[in-house]
């Protein structure tokens, strides 16, 4: 098996390439450029989607094979209960915020994650219309890459509770959250598409954290598992409101519950606030 870094070399140039194709649906230039869109399960699919999910695969697979590794993309997921999980798997979103992408607000990423076990150990998470390739690898830290360089990337850790801003979606939402972020000590407020634009925006210091909560639906692997290790690895934290760590890869694709996603100084007492809050709103419903 390559190295690591080679890994990485391979997965970020296929990173960018999936850029420029997705872009090309974005801006109208790919050939037929009609996105017709079909909803699965309440959630929107574009034949981007379907044409980047294959560019990831055939690009992986082309150079990494299919002995030592399983691949799973949210357009050609099939579930793996009852089979043994590989130990070594590709966690692809192909087009993450399909919704912002159709309704063109340039929120949208494209989250390819290595994951070991039940851990992400390589991640590369691109933001097209920024022209930004966020990388990073398990206790190698975060990168941003764009047509300068790469550089490296730490979360801003040093600010008061109050002076947070969370980041949240504008499609996932229901009175759950909305109570739980109305009780939070920090009031800011920004609605961003797609979990790695949400989680690209702590990086840049524009934003401070992210709620994730389930509801009849819940994230799946793909969404979250890239943007997590970009995070962790800049010093973020993201976990379950009771501290545990994610797991990927496990057999159940959807990540149920609160997720908090923080620059990491205030994370533990916003993730108790969080399951206090939860648990005080679950007792007041009749
Ligand atoms: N509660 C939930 N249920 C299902 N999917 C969710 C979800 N919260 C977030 N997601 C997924 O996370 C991505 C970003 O959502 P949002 O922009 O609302 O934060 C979307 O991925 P896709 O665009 O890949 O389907 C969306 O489907
Ligand atoms: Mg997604």
């Amino acid at each position: 098996m390559p190295n690591l870094e080679e890994i990485l070399k391979i997965t970020r140039e296929i990173g960018w390439g999936a850029a420029k194709l997705l872009r090309s649906y974005y801006h109208g230039t790919v050939e037929d450029g009609n996105l017709d869109v079909q909803y699965k399960q309440n959630e929107p699919v574009t034949v981007a989607d379907v044409a980047v999910s294959q560019y990831i695969l055939d690009k992986l697979q082309a150079a990494l094979g299919n002995e030592e590794f399983g691949y799973i993309s949210e357009e050609t997921y099939k579930s793996q209960q009852g089979k043994n999980p590989c130990e070594w798997v590709w966690i692809i979103d192909p087009l993450d915020g399909t919704r912002d992408f159709i309704n063109k607000t340039g929120e949208y990423a494209i989250h390819i994650a290595l994951v070991q076990g039940t851990s992400p150990v390589l991640a590369v998470v691109t933001i097209p219309e920024a022209e930004k390739l966020y990388y990073a690898t398990k206790g190698g830290g975060t990168f941003v890459e764009t047509v300068n360089g790469s550089v490296p990337l730490k979360v801003d850790e040093n600010k008061p509770i109050e002076d947070l801003t969370l980041v949240v979606s504008r499609s996932h939402r229901n009175e759950r959250l909305e109570h739980l972020l109305k009780n939070l000590p920090c009031q800011n407020q920004k609605a961003i598409g797609s979990v790695g634009c949400k989680i690209a925006a702590i990086l840049e210091q524009e934003a401070d954290i992210y709620i994730s909560l389930s509801g009849k639906s819940a994230p799946k692997d793909w969404d979250i598992a890239a943007p997590e290790l970009i995070l962790t690895e800049a010093g973020g934290k993201f976990t379950h409101f009771d501290g545990t760590p994610l797991k990927y890869n496990t057999g159940d694709i959807s990540q149920w519950g609160g997720l908090l996603a923080s620059s990491s100084q205030h994370h533990q007492i916003l993730c108790q606030k969080s399951a206090q809050t939860l648990a005080e709103f679950a007792s007041d419903v009749p």
